[in-house]
């Protein structure tokens, strides 16, 4: 017999018995349509918010740079072999896959810090719930000072015909690049929530009622 797809399936009943939701029922009319897409600057927690707040909604989580890596490995050899322009191809791919996979059955969505410099892309985060993650200087200065697997926080090779730039460091960078992109992501989101502060499940729960307050509002706007 073919599922209803208004129905919650086995797997997503069997998760609403066992965790937080009240029943298969609500859980499936309360949330599991729901799209989240989190944008926002390098290593300001959208993988980590995002895998959380997918958790608490009983959803599935896709990363868009995870889909990238399983299909093409890793980010860093990809900008140094294929460069910066095969990366954001890629990764409007990804972008479109996880997209298409969410609008069945609701998903949480993180995307990768310069996501939004393609328009493609832009226009495909208009079609669903976009937050916009920000993060102070100070609050990420040691995440990105520990964690330094992003090629575009990596020194910049000066181009032949110059001598050697002083190195501005990775934090100066990450601003330097955030400032860039700043207007984009204000562009491209229905909402900004700093996570710049607490735990992991406060940022989440920070995230979960700027949906939460949108879809009211956008469910009052409707009647
Ligand atoms: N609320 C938080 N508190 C402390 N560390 C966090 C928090 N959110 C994320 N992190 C850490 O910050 C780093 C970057 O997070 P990540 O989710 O990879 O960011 P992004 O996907 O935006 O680049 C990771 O080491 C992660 O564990
Ligand atoms: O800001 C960017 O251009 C990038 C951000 C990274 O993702 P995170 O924001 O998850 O670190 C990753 O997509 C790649 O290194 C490029
Ligand atoms: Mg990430």
């Amino acid at each position: 017999m073919t599922p209803d797809p208004s129905e919650p399936s086995p797997a997503e009943a069997s998760h609403c018995a066992t965790s937080h939701c009240a029943t298969p029922r609500d859980a499936w009319d309360g949330h599991a349509r729901s799209v989240i897409c989190l944008i926002g600057p390098m290593a300001s927690g959208k993988s980590t918010l995002g895998r959380a707040v997918a958790r608490e909604l009983g959803v599935p989580f896709a990363d868009t740079d995870a889909l990238v890596v399983a299909q093409h490995g890793p980010i860093a050899d990809l900008f140094a072999e294929r460069g910066e322009a095969e990366f954001r191809r890629l990764e409007t791919e990804a972008l479109r896959t996880a997209l298409a996979a969410a609008s069945v059955h609701g998903g949480v969505i993180a995307t990768g810090g310069g996501a939004v410099v393609v328009p493609e892309n832009r226009e495909l985060l208009s079609g669903v719930f976009t937050a916009y993650l920000t993060i102070s200087r100070d609050a990420v200065a040691p995440r990105i000072l520990r964690d330094r697997h992003r090629p575009l926080l990596g020194p910049r090779p000066a181009p032949d015909d110059e001598p050697p730039a002083p190195d501005a460091g990775p934090l100066e960078r990450w601003a330097q690049i955030l400032a860039e992109r700043e207007p984009l992501y204000r562009e491209a989101a229905q909402t900004v929530v700093d996570v710049g502060t607490g735990p992991v499940a406060t940022n989440a729960a920070r995230i979960l009622s700027a949906y939460r307050r949108h879809t009211q509002a956008t469910e009052e706007q409707q009647k």
